[in-house]
């Protein structure tokens, strides 16, 4: 990826270019740590040598398993779901992607009636092989294929931990599995059979997607000037230490909403620590210049904007017409429309001070996506470091699924017992 700080010098809250050259010693510093930890396949930091450690040849062994099918259900949720949602929704493929990633039982009962079951493979993925909201769908899943009369065992993949539920039930079934890579939070899960069995199965070259990890990794220095995904973390992180305390992250292609919710995940659950971190917001361009934008040019100044887009897109001309008005769109296209829409938002943040990045990335494929995803890592690795908070656990959200499995009667935990310390004040209708 490319990265322009420009729009967050001199701004509010901004940086200076001097700034930049100071934080560039402790990035130098970071540098060091991060490769240490990768050579010590440290927990946590073993993610950023999944470029060189995934093994796309076993994943499309497993995949190869089942016929091209006509559609892939994924059953998990966060770091399960989330990194292999951002490269099917970003890539065309006549294989449909579907995620079921939450137990509303309206969306769950919709999907299942319209799926063609007996031609779907079921793709049920949890690290933990404990998690609740898993366990239940995959349960729900299937009871629905049996009903169909499709024998499970031979529609379901799944992909999980060296222990656990789904562990034991891949084995009972000898059912095809994947290992989840140790040392690999879920959240920086993408570039593992967590996120490259879903591509493997519509037909993606998930080569590909290493191969990019791998520039990227291969790109990191010990210098935020000549390292892009350094460079955006070590921005990010000077600018919330200066107030932006929000990260609005807006990309101008739809193919790449799905990455702003991965990223979300990534940022908040590695970053929110110790009273510490930078809320993200997920915004799409064009399509929130006439919401959203409102608040992050005029509102108060404690957000920066991460603008993110492909230079290179589809051609889609507008055709010339002969009303008066409109005739300036005519002759242009779409992509010219939505790049000039991206670089009057731009102008439009920085006119009014706002600190926004420009990140650009040349297509949207297998290539630059694994180099995108990796190199977001590598940027809240780094925001981590310079923070000085735990990047890789996330104790906060397992203190809620602790309490919520409690509640449920599914062991004995004090995290649910405050259930019974909330307070109220109703308000009730009538
Ligand atoms: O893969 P699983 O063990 O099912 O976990 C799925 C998700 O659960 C938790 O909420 C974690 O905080 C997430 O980081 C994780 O990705």
């Amino acid at each position: 990826m490319h990265v322009d700080l420009g729009n967050a010098l001199e701004t509010t809250p901004g940086l200076t270019r001097e700034t930049l050259e100071r934080l560039d010693e402790r990035v130098a510093n970071a540098h060091g740590r991060i490769t240490a930890g990768m050579a010590g396949d440290e927990f946590g930091y073993a993610a950023l040598t999944l470029p060189e450690t995934a093994d796309p040849d076993a994943i499309r062994a497993t995949t190869d398993r089942f016929d091209r099918p006509e559609a892939v259900l994924t059953v998990g949720i966060g770091g399960s779901a989330l990194g292999a949602a951002t490269i099917a929704n970003a890539l065309d493929s006549d294989v449909d992607a579907h995620f079921l990633d939450n137990v509303d039982p309206d969306e769950t009962r919709a999907l299942l009636d319209r799926l063609p079951l007996a031609d779907t493979v079921v793709n049920v993925v949890s690290k933990s092989g404990t998690t609740a909201e898993t366990l239940a769908n995959f349960l729900v899943v299937r009871e629905a294929m049996t009903a169909a009369g499709v024998d499970w065992t031979e529609r379901t993949l799944v992909t999980t931990g060296e222990a656990g539920n789904l562990r034991a039930l891949a084995d009972a079934h000898d059912l095809p599995a994947l290992d989840v890579p140790d040392g690999v939070p879920g959240r920086f899960s993408a570039l593992s059979t967590v996120g490259l069995a879903v591509p493997a199965l519509q037909g993606h070259d998930v080569e590909a997607v290493l191969a990019g990890g791998r520039d990227a990794m291969e790109s990191l220095s010990g210098s935020l000037f000549e390292t892009p995904a350094y460079a955006y973390g070590a921005a990010t992180y000077a600018l919330a230490e200066r107030g932006a305390l929000t990260n609005a992250v807006m990309p101008y292609a739809e193919s790449l909403e799905t990455f702003a919710e991965w990223f979300a995940q990534l940022w908040a659950e590695s970053l929110g620590k110790d009273g510490l971190g930078q809320t993200p917001a997920r915004a799409l361009g064009a399509t929130d210049q006439h919401s959203q934008l409102q608040l992050y040019r005029a509102g108060p100044p404690d957000k920066l904007v991460s603008l993110i887009r492909p230079t290179e897109r589809a051609e889609a001309p507008i055709p010339e017409t002969d009303l008066d008005g409109l005739a300036y769109l005519g002759g242009s296209s779409l992509g010219e429309l939505l790049d000039a829409e991206f670089e009057a938002t731009e102008a439009s943040l920085a006119a009014a001070d706002v600190p926004n990045l420009r990140v650009e990335i040349d297509r949207v494929d297998e290539r630059n996506l694994g180099r995108l995803l990796y190199e977001m890592e590598a940027a809240c690795v780094l925001y981590g470091e310079l923070a000085g908070v735990s990047t890789f656990t996330q104790p906060a959200v397992e203190w809620g699924k602790k309490a919520a499995r409690g509640l449920l009667g599914g062991g004995d935990f004090p995290e649910a017992d405050a259930v019974a310390d909330k307070r109220e004040l109703r308000v009730d209708g009538s």
